[in-house]
């Protein structure tokens, strides 16, 4: 038995902002955000709690079983609801899976990597059978919207997977998690702002996100392509067939970055962070989602395909599946 990713969902908030919406409230332009990162616009959500996008994902994949057999649920935020109780409780309450047990993993941009090796790990040990898997933020509450050089780059969004003990072959083929504490102060945020400029009642404070941009942008650079090509030349018949690299979906030019130094082809780095910004935790599985969704990636087709996450921590890491 061994563990396969057997069904994907997203959910995203309605409220769409443009960059030439944010140009309205704060001093920046479209022009300037896509050509430094790509985005063209983003979610911003005015009601729903990323635990509530976490339910949204949570309901879809579990259409047609039943949510008493769900034995996990892993919620990869770090916008969770509350400090505790867990964003993955929440949604358990929500979706009535009463023999699941719940946790949050806050391994930020790396999360959902992060919280998809944790499950693998729950079911490959024959402990567990099945399991939700979800990144979820609301990264709107963790913005400084003083800060223009932050604040345009995030939005709010939620996707996932669940996970079975179904096949009879491998699919998880190796995997490389990383972080280093040392450089954490590169990209934090203290606790959850709650104002955007976008809501009625704004009551924002300005704590949130602080970025130092040229350290991220380099520890991703090296770090992340370091990481890529020795999982690679480790599991070299893999690196001759790779079909799609899906990594976290900070920066379209980070991405050609990344892609230049490992010499793997742009063509197979997808991307859609011009829809959606940085969605954190969510912007892997959001990618796949999207992916199986226009037919680009076929689950149980045998895709060989590389997950890749990385952002604060410093966190990141890769896992090589076979989807
Ligand atoms: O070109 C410019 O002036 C600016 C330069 C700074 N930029 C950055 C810098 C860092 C990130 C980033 C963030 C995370 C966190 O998830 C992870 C990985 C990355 Cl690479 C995204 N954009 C925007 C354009």
């Amino acid at each position: 038995l061994y563990p396969q990713v057997t069904k994907v969902a997203k959910y995203l908030p309605d409220n769409i902002v443009t960059n030439d919406d944010l140009a309205k409230v704060m001093d920046t332009s479209d022009e300037w955000i896509a050509s430094r990162t790509g985005i063209r616009e983003r979610r911003v959500s005015l009601k729903e709690t990323t635990s509530d996008l976490a339910t949204g994902v949570a309901k879809q994949l579990i259409q047609g079983i039943d949510a008493s057999s769900i034995d996990f649920i892993i919620v990869a935020t770090m916008t969770a609801d509350y400090g505790t109780p867990s964003t993955a409780c929440l949604v358990q309450s929500n979706i009535e899976a009463n023999n699941a047990f719940c946790l949050d993993v806050n391994a930020a941009c790396s999360g959902f990597v992060y919280a998809l090796s944790t499950a693998e790990k729950f079911l490959s040990s024959g402990s567990y059978n099945r399991g939700l898997v979800i990144g979820a933020e609301t990264m709107s509450t963790m913005m400084n919207w003083e800060d223009r050089s932050t604040s345009v780059l995030f939005g709010d969004g939620a996707a996932g997977v669940l996970l079975e003990n179904t096949s009879t072959e491998v699919r998880f083929i190796d995997e490389l998690i990383q972080s280093d504490g040392k450089r954490s102060m590169a990209l934090y945020a203290k606790e959850n702002v709650d104002g955007n400029p976008f809501k009625e009642n704004d009551d924002r404070v300005s704590s949130g996100m602080v970025m130092d941009g040229k350290k991220i942008f380099d520890f991703a650079l090296r770090d992340v392509s370091k990481n890529m090509i020795n999982i690679l030349e480790k599991n070299e018949e893999f690196r001759d067939s790779l079909d799609y690299v899906l990594a976290h979906q900070a920066n379209v030019r980070i991405l050609e970055a990344i892609s230049k130094k490992t010499k793997i082809p742009m063509t197979k780095f997808l991307h859609n962070v011009a829809k959606y910004g940085n969605t954190s935790a969510a912007s892997v599985p959001l990618l796949l989602v999207e992916k199986v969704e226009d037919g680009t990636i076929t689950l149980g087709s045998n895709q060989n395909v590389i997950l890749t996450g990385y952002g604060a921590g410093l966190t990141w890491g890769s896992i090589l599946i076979k989807l």
